[in-house]
């Protein structure tokens, strides 16, 4: 079948930024979850209390108005949702905001898989031990795809080998097909993601079949999934636009992401793979997804195109929606959607939620040491308004004591 073959246009930034912002034990509070096992469900544990991570102190001496300043900026409690929660959350407008979010990082894979030279399977696993440490509750490590059609990650089985030894947090693989689903397993994957799309026309370019075929095909590794008490993740691309096909009707996002429902996905995130939605057209599609599917199977994934994602993760959760995906720094992309830019960045959802008094459980501090550990790798700026601010704030701020 004919691909459209394209692949990553990307400009090079040169600056690189380093940072040492301080960070805390994090990951012990996850461990001990239980991992989804059934149909449908997944033991998310959102009681996991919010943990207070106060900066370290510096010892040098200070007037109390720098300290006060000290404390209220560069030492990040602006940052803590409680300073929010009270001013925020109680507004009759924000009232329907749920008070968690998961996150759901997708960064390793979503984000590296279109990066134009190839990540070193030890950056990505330091990239990965990063984001588990800042308190991700899940990771979506890599995919078990052809390693033809995107070489970016062809060490999935390597990155496995290392993730496998993490704890505190999930590590979902995407699996295509049952050869991936397979693969994803000897590896030792616990979770698995499988990919439709909404657009017949991208479902032909991402994995080379129809949408129905494609079902047929999810259906199958569904099946085996059940058989190894392994959940599985389902994606729905393109639910606002193709890159082909234009507008995508919400009547048609509902049918494949009611199909992917009935096959047994735990989860099904909503993809606006070209990131040209705003609030004005993912209200229709959310309301037609919600009348075929409860609003708590659901997770948005919006990629930050025109600059929307914000706006359209906001009204999401105002319409009952608590599962977020994200990207550390705003990576990513497709390599089969040209002109999509990376996802919207988890350091601008995290500082978002935060100001809305939600909980993530989620350590920007550490969050951005994450995301500036990847662009420098990457050698560009960090992708993330948040960090970056926030990153020059503390370095403007330091200078003045
Ligand atoms: C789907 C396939 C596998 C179909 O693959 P295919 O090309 O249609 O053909 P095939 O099934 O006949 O297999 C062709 C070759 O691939 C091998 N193969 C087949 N399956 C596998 C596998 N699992 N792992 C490793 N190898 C595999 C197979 O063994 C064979 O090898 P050969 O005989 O030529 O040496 C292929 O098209 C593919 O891998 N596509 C890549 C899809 C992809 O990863 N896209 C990006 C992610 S989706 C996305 O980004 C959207 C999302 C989820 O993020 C949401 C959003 O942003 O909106």
């Amino acid at each position: 079948m004919q691909r459209n073959g394209v692949r990553r246009a990307h400009s090079l930034w040169c600056k690189s930024l380093t940072h040492n912002l301080p960070h805390h034990p994090s990951i012990d509070k996850f461990q001990g979850r239980d991992y989804c096992s059934t149909s449908n469900s997944c033991n998310d544990d959102k009681s996991f209390g919010k943990e207070s991570f106060p900066w370290k102190r510096h010892s040098r001496k200070v007037s109390q108005r720098q300290l006060l300043f000290w404390n209220s900026t560069v030492s990040g409690t602006l940052w803590e949702p409680k300073h929010f929660h009270t001013f925020s959350n109680d507004k009759k407008l924000l009232r329907e905001v749920p008070k968690f979010v998961k996150i759901v990082e997708v960064g390793p894979r979503d984000g590296l898989q279109n990066e134009k030279n190839i990540v070193p399977t030890s950056v990505k696993v330091e990239l990965i031990r990063r984001l588990v440490s800042a308190g991700l509750p899940v990771v979506e490590a890599t995919s078990f795809v052809s390693p033809k059609w995107v070489p970016q990650l062809a060490d999935a089985k390597n990155v496995m080998d290392a993730v496998n030894t993490l704890h505190g947090a999930r590590f979902p693989v995407l699996a295509p097909n049952l050869k991936g689903f397979e693969a994803a397993v000897s590896a030792g994957a616990k979770e698995v993601a499988i990919f439709a799309s909404a657009s017949e026309s991208f479902s032909l370019t991402n994995i080379n079949s129809t949408i129905q075929e494609s079902l047929l095909r999810y259906r199958a590794v569904a099946t085996a999934a059940k058989e190894h008490s392994i959940p599985v993740r389902g994606y729905v691309s393109c639910v606002v636009g193709c890159p082909v096909e234009g507008a995508v009707p919400p009547s048609k996002v509902a049918h494949v992401v009611k199909e992917l429902y009935d096959m047994g996905c735990f989860e099904i995130s909503l993809g606006d793979t070209i990131g040209i939605g705003t609030p004005g057209s993912v209200v229709p599609i959310l309301e037609a997804v919600m009348a075929a599917v409860p609003a708590e199977k659901l997770a948005v994934h919006f990629h930050d195109t025109y600059g929307q994602a914000l706006a359209n993760i906001l009204v999401s959760l105002q319409m009952g929606i608590n599962i977020v995906d994200s990207s550390v720094a705003g990576l990513g992309g497709c390599p089969y959607a040209k002109g999509a830019s990376g996802n919207v960045a988890t350091e601008d959802v995290v500082y978002m939620l935060n100001g809305l008094g939600v909980q993530t459980n989620v350590d920007l501090g550490k969050l951005i040491a994450a995301g500036d550990f990847i662009s420098k790798h990457l050698g560009r700026p960090n992708g993330s308004k948040a960090a970056v601010a926030l990153n020059r704030r503390i370095t403007a701020d330091a200078s003045k004591i």
